[in-house]
């Protein structure tokens, strides 16, 4: 039998992050759409250089033999149409992982695709600095589970190989709920830091710090109203907890949405923002500030896609 190899849809910080920590342990296939070099160099944390040569391949022209299962790590916008480009290639039954952030494209997908789902929830931090060289610059711990609650022993096996090869990883049942407290954190967040260029430690002082506050009291009402706690519990004041501890121990950091807005890539808006607005339209809430960045980050995404004004 040839060996099992797990294919990494998504070659960017994620994907290069996973593959090159999971080349230890199993084989591996990166799978882009455009060429990058074979030998691949990966920073660890404690600044160790590790270099090693990577299968690549095209998502235009996939390999034929039949993976093990398929990381997908694009960004949030980009899934759906990997997956289509994957899709005709895969037989039933072929595990998915989605690495995504948000909370958008993990219930179509799971809907979707014609196998096992799997969604993780990380916060390792990682990226890439051009096309040969990916910096892991933080560890985290990663999540594991299914929406659908089933797959407990893929997640576990899975779990184990990822921990094996140096990003810590845990089976859960409650996947939905890390999603969605991810995707809180993000959204009191990324938004502001992206609107006013700031790193994530300056939200702690005026005029930005009122500002958070209002988020999370709106993401709070938002997901108590769908049942979903904060770690520990504790309503408003365990979202308030939650956000700030992530403000504190990522204070240096640009984050992702600031890294996308300042490189004039889409940011992944639709994913963090969109959920929750329309949750809060279920419950009749109103949230008027997520509402403003939603609108805004969407006015932007417009702009990015407009053809350049004629000179
Ligand atoms: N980076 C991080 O530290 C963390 C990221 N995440 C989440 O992981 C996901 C990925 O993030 P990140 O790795 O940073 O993003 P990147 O933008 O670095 O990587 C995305 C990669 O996907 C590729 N891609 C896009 N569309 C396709 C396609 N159709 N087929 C094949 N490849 C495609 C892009 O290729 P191309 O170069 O051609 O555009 C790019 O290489 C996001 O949802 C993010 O929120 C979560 C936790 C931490
Ligand atoms: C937690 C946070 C905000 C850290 O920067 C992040 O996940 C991001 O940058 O998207």
């Amino acid at each position: 039998m040839p060996p099992a190899t797990h294919w990494i849809v998504g070659p960017g910080a994620m994907g290069r992050l996973i593959a090159l920590r999971l080349a230890d342990q199993v084989p591996v296939t990166l799978i882009g759409r455009r060429r990058l070099p074979a030998r691949q160099t990966l920073v660890t944390p404690e600044g160790d250089t590790r270099i090693a040569p990577l299968a690549l391949e095209r998502i235009d022209a996939l390999p034929a033999d039949i993976p093990t299962m398929v990381h997908l790590t694009t960004k949030a916008h980009g899934s759906e149409a990997a997956h289509a480009a994957l899709a005709a290639a895969l037989p039933d039954g072929v595990p998915l992982v989605l690495w995504q952030n948000g909370f958008a494209c993990q219930p179509r997908l799971t809907e979707q695709h014609r196998g096992p789902v799997l969604c993780a929830s990380t916060t390792e931090g990682a990226h890439v600095q051009g096309d040969d060289r990916v910096t892991h610059a933080g560890h985290g711990q990663t999540f594991l589970g299914a929406l659908d609650g089933r797959h407990a022993r893929l997640a576990s096996s899975l779990a184990q190989t990822l921990s094996a090869a140096g990003l810590p990883a845990e089976a859960v049942d409650n996947i939905h709920v890390r999603l969605w407290r991810k995707l809180a954190v993000n959204a009191a967040i990324n938004p502001l830091v992206a609107q006013f260029a700031i790193r994530n430690g300056q939200l702690r002082d005026r005029p930005f710090r009122p500002m958070v506050e209002r988020l999370i009291a709106e993401v709070a009402a938002t997901l108590t109203a769908e049942g979903i706690t904060p770690p520990g519990g504790g309503g408003l004041e365990g979202w308030r907890k939650l956000v700030w501890q992530v403000v504190e121990a990522t204070a240096t950091n640009r984050a992702s949405m600031l890294q996308d807005v300042q490189a004039g890539r889409l940011t992944e808006h639709e994913a963090i923002l969109a959920p929750l607005l329309a949750a809060a339209s279920r419950h009749r809430l109103s949230v008027p500030c997520l509402a403003w960045h939603l609108h805004d980050l969407r006015r932007r995404a417009a702009a990015l896609a407009e053809p350049p004004a004629a000179c």
